[in-house]
């Protein structure tokens, strides 16, 4: 039967979509990846300075989310820990999918392969970058599977997950309309799209170890990522 995008979906795709255009990482920040010189240090501390303003844009996008700031307190802070890193690793997954401007994805490549993570974690973490890029999210399904994925029920030292799992329901339903509008051809896309969250869980482990990693080599981290973290 035809599948129909209702008018309060319609004003809840346009909360979440006008949500994540409007918090980015600004441009003076980014455009350094094109700018500083290559050395493993140096890529280190801009891919960390990139992802404390990357966690800046997360909470202010989850601020947007409708019932989020309604949550428990402590809850709405479990779910920004929890979902984090997934978040950026959907974040930077597209910049590999999406043509970005010249050059900064080779650019962003190359800083995240010399910026002392271990061959184990790139190999994994270079596979779901090319599993995102092949599916051509369109920007409300990058929006909208961003707040799903923060809207997780089932992260550590979330207490009211049922509250969690009411809010995260219509973004799910309204992500499974779009992905059945948006790709007619595909009948298994949304399933697709399921599958890269499955992936992003493993990869939190992987993070886990990187950070440990790198903090045995003396790394340092910025306070709002160490408290995010759960670091120093
Ligand atoms: C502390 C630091 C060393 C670190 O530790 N783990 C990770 C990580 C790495 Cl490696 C890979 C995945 C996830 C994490 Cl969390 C990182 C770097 O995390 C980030 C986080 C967000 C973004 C957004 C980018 C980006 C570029 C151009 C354009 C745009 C754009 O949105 O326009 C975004 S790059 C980038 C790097």
């Amino acid at each position: 039967e035809k599948v129909e995008i209702t008018k309060e979906q319609e004003a809840l795709m346009k909360l979440i979509v006008d949500a994540y255009n409007k918090h980015q990482i600004p441009q003076d920040v980014t455009k350094k990846l094109l700018q500083e010189q290559y050395s493993t240090e140096e890529n280190f501390i801009l891919l960390t300075e990139i992802a404390t303003s990357q966690v800046q844009v997360l909470v202010e996008f989850t601020k947007n989310i409708p019932g989020f700031l309604s949550l428990d307190h402590e809850d709405q802070i479990a779910l920004l820990k929890g979902s984090a890193v997934e978040a950026m690793f959907l974040r930077s997954a597209q910049v590999f999918s999406r043509k970005m401007p010249i050059g900064h994805t080779e650019v962003l490549e190359e800083r995240i392969r010399k910026s002392g993570i271990s061959e184990e974690f790139i190999t994994p973490l270079f596979n779901f970058y090319k599993s995102v890029g092949e599916l051509h999210m369109s920007l409300e399904e990058q929006a909208l599977l961003t707040a799903v994925t923060i809207l997780t029920p089932d992260r550590p030292y979330v207490k009211d997950q049922q509250t969690v799992e009411l809010l995260q329901e219509p973004m799910v339903d309204l992500l499974k309309k779009l992905c059945v509008l948006q790709h007619p051809q595909e009948p298994q896309y949304f399933a697709r799209l399921l599958g890269r969250l499955t992936e992003l869980r493993t990869l939190n482990h992987y993070h886990a170890e990187m950070l440990t990693s790198w903090r045995v080599n003396d790394h340092k981290f910025t306070p709002l990522l160490c408290e995010i973290w759960d670091v120093q």
